[in-house]
């Protein structure tokens, strides 16, 4: 007999990095979302996952911050990348992805390659990486750069779009039960 897991019976990761907590919000939506559906979920902060061996896939979320995922996010991806490769792997960033316009339209997919190519180093499969409008209220920001970010088309709020989440989340579910996990 053999002494593999049984893969369908391990749970989903969905696991996060976040400095103020938005993202977190994001990861138990998706989690709860996929609960719903039917899938065993873990959902986690990165630096709380012990080894991805146990996990069916996984589902990883960082903001960006000074056009980066946040460290803990890189390292888990660093530490984890062997393990990663082995498992259908999905990411999202959170970032102030703005109103719609070809100014932000531009900067947001330049944005969005950056991060990607950084995670495609490491898995170079990972089946989908979206960005996600996040959460913040400008108060870190001094005022002329507030006023320039929102010239160029930028917003500050809640820009999460729970309904893009959820679509998202719909096709991982979709994926997941073709692979039949
Ligand atoms: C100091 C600071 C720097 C940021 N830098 C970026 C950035 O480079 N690109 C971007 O798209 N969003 C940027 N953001 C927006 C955050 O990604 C967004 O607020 C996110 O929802 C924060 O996630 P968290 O609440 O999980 O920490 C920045 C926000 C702050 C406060």
């Amino acid at each position: 007999m053999s002494s593999e897991p049984q893969t369908s019976s391990m749970p989903v990761l969905i696991t996060y990095a976040t400095s103020r907590g938005s993202t977190k919000e994001v990861a138990d939506r998706i989690a709860s979302r996929l609960h719903a559906v039917g899938f065993a979920v873990d959902c986690r902060p990165v630096d709380h996952v012990f080894s991805v061996e146990n996990y069916s896939a996984v589902i990883i979320g960082s903001p960006i911050y000074h056009q980066k995922w946040l460290l803990d996010a890189q390292k888990f991806v660093d530490v984890e990348a062997v393990g990663l490769r082995m498992k259908p792997v999905w990411a999202f960033s959170l970032g102030m992805v703005g109103k719609p316009g070809w100014r932000r339209a531009r900067a947001i997919k330049k944005e969005t390659s950056r991060i990607e190519d950084v995670i495609i180093q490491k898995v170079p499969k990972v089946r989908d990486h979206r960005l996600f409008g996040g959460k913040d209220d400008g108060s870190s920001v001094s005022t002329p750069l507030r006023g320039l970010y929102r010239c160029l088309g930028g917003s500050f709020g809640d820009m999460r779009d729970w309904t893009a989440i959820d679509s998202w989340t719909s096709l991982i579910a979709k994926e997941l039960h073709a692979d039949g996990l």
